[in-house]
């Protein structure tokens, strides 16, 4: 499996305006509308640097995932993700390589992408996450991709 690169870091923080205030401080404005993921538990907004996304994860519900993370943890790094060109393959590749897989299929991710997690504690402490993007979300600025759904994720 070849890595094209790093998509995004994402963060936590308790609500997106406030995760926000450091990112537009550096002078980078939100790349898009922000995105309410509700099998995440999160609202999302990203930021553009370069070909990478800064990913702010607010929680959008008591006791979902990323409103238990900040109880665990407080605001902070949530995940690296990095882009696949093809995630079916790079799921089978991590399978075969013993890899703790999250999801059995792609999930849904922002702007169209498919996703998959790899457990943080593999990761060294880091939730990791592939994302394959299609060709609209692949493009600098597109958000607005729409993701096939089918049952117990998209493919
Ligand atoms: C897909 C949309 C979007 C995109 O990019 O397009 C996103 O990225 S949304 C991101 C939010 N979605 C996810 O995080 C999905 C994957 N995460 C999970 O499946 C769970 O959160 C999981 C399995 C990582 C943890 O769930 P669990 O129910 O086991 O929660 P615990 O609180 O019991 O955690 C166990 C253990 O792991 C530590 N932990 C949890 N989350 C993280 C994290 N993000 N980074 C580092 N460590 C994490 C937690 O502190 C516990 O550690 P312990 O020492 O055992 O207390
Ligand atoms: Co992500």
């Amino acid at each position: 499996m070849k890595l094209q690169l790093l998509d995004h870091v994402a963060i936590a923080a308790r609500t997106l305006d406030e995760g926000s205030a450091p990112y537009l401080a550096l002078g980078l404005t939100p790349e898009g509308a922000d995105e309410h993921m509700a099998a995440q538990g999160a609202w999302i907004r990203a930021f553009r640097v370069g070909d990478t996304l800064i990913e702010l994860l607010a929680p959008d519900s008591e006791g979902g995932t990323i409103a238990k993370f900040l109880e665990k943890k407080g605001p902070g790094l949530h995940h690296t993700a990095y882009r696949v060109e093809d995630i079916d393959a790079a799921m089978q590749e991590m399978r075969e390589a013993g890899a703790p897989l999250l999801n059995d299929v792609p999930q849904a991710g922002r702007a169209g992408s498919r996703v998959a997690f790899l457990h943080p504690k593999w990761g060294q402490g880091t939730l990791i996450e592939l994302v394959e993007h299609g060709p609209v979300s692949a493009a600098a600025g597109a958000g607005q991709g729409q993701p096939d759904l089918r049952a117990g994720g998209i493919h």
